[in-house]
């Protein structure tokens, strides 16, 4: 036998059943298996290996005695944590969840704890879908009505009457030559009263030039870079409010902005103040602030706070509960000269950052310790410009620094006017009547000697001073909660006197005050005056 012919012999030998390897891998027909069909069957049938908990391989396919991997010699044993994202809950499950989780987010004092191990993502997912209607509400199922009947809301897309393709282009060419045409023609009419525009965009862009830039104050970029350095690295934020205007000192965009963007942190609503107003009236804004967030009613000073151990108190339980952490952050944000700083200076019993009674004391995000595992950051005063209704409110909330006003000083008296009860500024003062804020002013300057060369009263020095005094705490004022009458119209009297009962020991108020009237009449201007902190 030749050899050529022994090969053929040998390879006809070879059996050509259904598990032979030695196929080629291009078959004739479907129905056959090919090579890498084969081999891959064969793989399936191979033992998986097995590892000990030390991780060393202890069996299997192939030569086990190695801890390397050969291709092909085995395969790896399927495991059902590789499906563990993949669970199936039902409608009414999710539904379920669903509520829950809404009542614990509406609740302000439940937190939810890890939330990284719950599918908030898809509760979120769908409510941002209902809200905005950008979104796939995956849970919203669309009535009838809405979708197929003679009121539905959905519109179809106007593709217009055009049957093909030349046609439609034809139709946007038309349109935009319309449309270029009528810009021009209005083009010409703006250059024939050319004259007329530059004199008022004159004009408007002088009082852009004249606008006193110290109002802006908490709005610069750089500010709110801060803002947000503090926002990234704290745990809990607490946002300080002045008592005597809460919602005027409110930063709701900041709030929004880490419900959206950084759910799991913790807002606080610190009421700063507090001194500063009659307890009851601490009481009705706690009691309608806390509907949404945990509320305390604070007095920041070293010698003699209020409120120093319910806020530690709390940021022990936010610390307790984050035990998974070495330590947690408490960022202190605010409207400029709240009393954010004062608040970490009574905190830690002592003057660890500067405070002082001038709007943008603070520069920079600050990092102080209070305890081993909680630190706070003390953040510059911001004002987010939509809050800002106008000039004079800004002023009113302590936003720019009196030595800024420049000779508008006296715009802002009017609104003060509004809101101070005439009998304490008479008292303070020394006036007896006055028919309007000019002439209120002019007796202030007087009465105080700010007269100019030639005995004319300096209207606008009398005004900041005025200005100084109110937002410093010598003169009386507060604002009262949106539903405080409604509140007291519909709250049977026990409850009123039970809220009344709640004072706390240290406060030095008038706590029988039915009416805001009352309220503002019933403090006594000398325990006003003794309130002001003298911290110069
Ligand atoms: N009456 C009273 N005054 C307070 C209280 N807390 C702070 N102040 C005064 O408010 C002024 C401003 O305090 P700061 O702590 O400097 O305020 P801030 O919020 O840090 O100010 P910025 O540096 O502008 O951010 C100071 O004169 C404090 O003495 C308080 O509880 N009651």
């Amino acid at each position: 036998m030749t050899k050529a012919a022994a090969s053929t012999s040998v390879k006809q030998l070879v059996p050509k059943n259904s598990d032979d390897k030695n196929r080629p891998n291009k078959v004739p027909s479907n129905q056959i298996r090919s090579r890498s069909t084969i081999n891959r069957l064969r793989l399936y049938r191979k033992k998986a290996y097995q590892y000990n908990k030390h991780g060393k391989r202890v069996s299997g396919a192939g030569d086990y005695t190695s801890n390397i991997p050969q291709p092909g010699a085995g395969r790896t044993a399927p495991n059902r944590r590789w499906f563990g994202n993949s669970r199936v809950i039902d409608q009414q499950q999710l539904e379920k969840f669903r509520e829950s989780i809404q009542n614990v987010r509406q609740d302000p004092f439940s937190v939810i704890v890890k939330q990284k191990k719950l599918p908030l993502g898809l509760v979120d997912f769908d409510s941002a879908g209902e809200r905005d209607g950008s979104r796939l509400s995956l849970l919203r199922v669309e009535p009838f009505e809405e979708v197929f009947s003679q009121k539905k809301w959905r519109k179809r897309p106007r593709i217009g009457d055009f049957c093909d393709l030349k046609e439609y282009s034809e139709t946007v060419k038309r349109l935009r030559d319309k449309y270029e045409a009528s810009l021009t023609e209005k083009e010409t009419s703006i250059g024939e009263n050319s004259s007329e525009m530059n004199a008022s965009g004159k004009e408007d862009r002088e009082a852009v030039f004249d606008r006193n830039h110290a109002l802006d104050k908490g709005q610069s970029k750089r500010i709110w870079g801060e803002l947000f350095k503090v926002i990234d690295s704290s745990d809990v934020l607490l946002e300080v409010l002045d008592a005597r205007d809460p919602l005027g000192t409110r930063i709701s965009y900041v709030e929004k902005y880490i419900q959206r963007e950084c759910p799991h942190k913790h807002i606080v609503l610190l009421l700063n103040k507090c001194d500063l107003v009659p307890s009851s009236i601490t009481k009705h804004w706690i009691r309608y602030l806390s509907k949404e967030y945990p509320t305390v009613a604070f007095r920041a000073t070293i010698q003699k706070s209020f409120g120093k151990s319910t806020l530690i108190g709390l940021l022990r339980q936010f610390a307790n509960l984050h035990s998974d952490k070495k330590s947690i952050s408490v960022g202190i944000v605010g409207y400029p000269n709240v009393g954010k700083s004062s608040i970490i200076n009574t905190l830690r019993g002592k003057k660890v950052v500067n405070a002082a009674p001038i709007p943008g004391e603070t520069k920079v995000w600050q990092y102080v310790t209070l305890f081993r595992r909680v630190y706070l950051i003390d953040c510059p005063g911001i004002v987010h410009e939509s809050s800002a209704p106008d000039d004079a409110e800004l002023v009113l909330r302590g936003v720019v620094r009196m030595e800024s006003l420049r000779d508008e000083a006296a715009d802002y008296i009017p609104l003060l006017l509004d809101r101070v009860k005439k009998q304490h500024l008479k008292k303070i003062y020394g006036i007896s009547d006055w028919t309007d804020a000019n002439d209120f002013l002019e007796k202030t300057a007087r009465k105080t000697g700010k007269l100019l060369k030639g005995g004319e009263p300096d209207l606008n020095t009398s005004a900041k001073m005025i200005l100084y005094d109110y937002l410093r705490g010598k003169i009386p004022w507060f604002i009262v909660p949106p539903d405080y009458h409604s509140y007291h119209r519909e709250q049977p009297l026990a409850d009123k006197v039970s809220l009344e009962e709640e004072t706390p020991e240290d406060s030095t108020k008038d706590s029988a005050i039915d009416t805001e009237e009352e309220a503002q009449n019933n403090v006594s201007l000398e325990e006003y005056s003794s309130w002001v902190i003298d911290d110069e």
